[in-house]
């Protein structure tokens, strides 16, 4: 890794659009031993916290930012959480930013520039996008966050290539190319990549920005949000019953795989001391147990939906139906 303004920390900003695999890679890069230490700092759309939850590593700290987006709401606290980092002095090594998947990467990259605290102590190390190989040619179609994402790109992780053949993945490269023909493409599988094709990359590059977005300097935004998408996050106190929970989300995501782009929950089944973590992309479904409930801890289950015409009173009957 190479330190490029030894006297400033570098940020790392982590985008790619809803469950392209950020956090896989975010893991990846927490567990790897290369004895730094870093502040992460994870922003999600849904209601819920539930992102921070399933970022493992006990030295790093998480900083959550909820109910909003980070390149408009809560841009405010994403300045406040860096600010009061640098005011820790040699306490760790670099920032890593995880955005929301519908989040615009300029305004966060505006960030480390236009507030003088901040410009001054951190430099944007490179942004990082993971893209969908599967969804990435669809989601540029009707999802212009997911095509910023990869224009502001310094380095892409063309990522979940075991989902598509080697035609599918030429053209969506050519797609990405068309974008954006600078950025470093690593094809990936659960986002595994080698630490230093990612931190250290001395990537950013002021003046490519600029030539896509000539008021990036100028502090103010304005950029698209896709008015039409939903979140709802739904929990529960009452433990859940398996038998009831599978059969129902792998029915509601295939019938409704279109519409609803991210689910994922963390779950507590009934006679089970794990959590359960589960996760969905359209109707693509996975999940594991995450770690033991602690005693310490309210064994809730929580679930969150994002997508287009959800309904949330039948999601909330039909999830609720899964209780023991
Ligand atoms: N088949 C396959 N699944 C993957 C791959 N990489 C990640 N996944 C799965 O995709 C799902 C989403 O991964 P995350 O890392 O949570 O994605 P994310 O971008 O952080 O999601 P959001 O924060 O919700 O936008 C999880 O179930 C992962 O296990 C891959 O290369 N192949």
């Amino acid at each position: 890794m190479s330190d490029v303004q030894p006297n400033k920390i570098p940020v790392t900003v982590l985008t790619g659009y809803l469950g392209a695999g950020k956090t896989t890679l975010l893991n990846r890069i927490l567990s790897e031993p290369h004895g730094k230490k870093f502040a992460v700092v994870v922003n999600e759309f849904g209601e819920i916290g539930i992102d921070n939850d399933l970022v493992v590593g006990a030295d790093e700290e998480v900083f959550e930012m909820n109910n909003g987006c980070i390149c408009c709401t809560v841009r405010g606290d994403l300045i406040r959480i860096i600010d009061g980092l640098l005011r820790r002095k040699n306490d760790f090594d670099g920032i890593i930013v995880e955005t929301t998947g519908l989040a615009d990467p300029a305004p966060v990259a505006q960030t480390f520039f236009v507030d003088e605290t901040v410009g001054a102590k951190t430099a944007l190390d490179a942004v990082v996008t993971v893209a969908d190989a599967k969804w990435l040619k669809d989601r540029l179609k009707d999802a212009p966050e997911a095509k910023n994402q990869i224009a502001f790109a310094d380095v892409i992780l063309l990522n979940k290539t075991d989902l598509v053949s080697e035609t599918e993945l030429k053209d969506v490269e050519m797609r990405i190319r068309a974008i954006n023909p600078f950025a470093r493409i690593h094809r990936t599988q659960k986002s595994d990549i080698a630490i230093d094709k990612v931190l250290g990359q001395g990537a950013f590059d002021l003046d490519r920005i600029q030539a896509i977005d000539p008021d990036f300097l100028e502090g103010g935004h304005k950029h698209f949000h896709d008015e039409d998408m939903q979140s709802y996050s739904f929990s529960s106190d009452k433990p859940l019953d398996p038998d009831r929970f599978f059969p129902w989300i792998q029915e509601l995501t295939q019938r409704e795989g279109p519409n609803i782009l991210r689910s994922k929950g963390i779950l507590a089944f009934k006679d089970d001391p794990d959590r359960f973590v589960f996760q969905g992309v359209h109707m693509i479904l996975d999940g594991d147990h995450q770690r033991p409930w602690r005693d310490d801890e309210a064994k809730t289950s929580r679930i969150v939906f994002i997508g287009r015409k959800l309904d949330p009173k039948a999601l909330e009957a039909g999830f609720l139906s899964c209780v023991a």
